[in-house]
């Protein structure tokens, strides 16, 4: 099975989990666009629930999919949260930020009752923080200072760039307009000590680290599904 396929019945099989009444976190990523694409198709057929987006790119496509959508000042209290990952650990301990929604993923995790995260088998580490870069989301003033600081911890840090509307690469805004950095470890041996101390450099915004977080990791394998949790 190809990753394209494993991350479909990784997603697909999360869907399985939610019934009708249920305030549902939905992720970011193309992981979870499956689980959007199919949480979409249930609604159509009757499942009543609302959804709570985690960034501007799955609002658009949860509204294109006719899935009814909430916000935290009327739902405080997540029933379930599907969401990607970047990397994991089997401790459960995840890398997210990938898709640069990781404040509002983390505000979406800290008040969801269970989360259920969905990967391929790529995306399966022995040591968090080796495949995949740290992303740090920072406030544009001062952003040079921050990153001085954040360079303390991990070493090297890039800015996240994107292409604009001019063909240029330009730093990536966030939903939340501010700047990511791209935090390069050789391995983070004690994940819950470094998001608290990068989480407490001025200027940092949120961390992509998950820590005791995730309650299910489903993943897609090129032989069937796989879970840790
Ligand atoms: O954390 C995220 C977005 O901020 C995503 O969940 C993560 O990047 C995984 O994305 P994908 O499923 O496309 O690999």
């Amino acid at each position: 099975m190809n990753t394209e396929n494993q991350k479909k019945i990784a997603a697909e099989k999360a869907t399985e989990s939610i019934r009708s009444g249920m305030v549902v976190g939905l992720g970011t990523g193309s992981t979870v666009y499956y689980a959007l694409l199919k949480l979409g198709a249930m609604v159509r057929e009757g499942l009543d629930i609302v959804g709570i987006p985690t960034s501007a790119g799955t609002e658009k496509i949860a509204i294109a999919e006719q899935i009814p959508l909430a916000t935290l000042a009327t739902h405080p209290t997540l029933d379930l949260t599907i969401d990607g990952a970047d990397e994991v650990d089997k401790d459960l301990n995840l890398i997210k930020g990938g898709g640069a929604a990781l404040v509002r993923e983390k505000i979406i995790a800290n008040t969801s009752k269970k989360i259920l995260i969905v990967v391929d088998e790529s995306k399966v580490s022995r040591v968090l923080g080796t495949t995949f870069p740290l992303p740090v989301e920072i406030v544009r003033f001062g952003w040079e200072a921050t990153q001085t600081e954040v360079n303390r911890i991990c070493g090297e840090s890039t800015l996240r760039l994107a292409p604009a509307q001019d063909g240029n690469q330009h730093p990536l805004i966030t939903d939340n307009g501010n700047y990511i950095l791209d935090c390069h470890f050789d391995g983070i041996p004690a994940p819950k000590e470094i998001e608290l101390r990068l989480n407490n450099i001025p200027g940092v915004v949120e961390n992509g680290i998950f820590v005791n977080r995730a309650d299910k990791i489903i993943i897609g394998t090129s032989s069937g599904i796989r879970y840790m949790g």
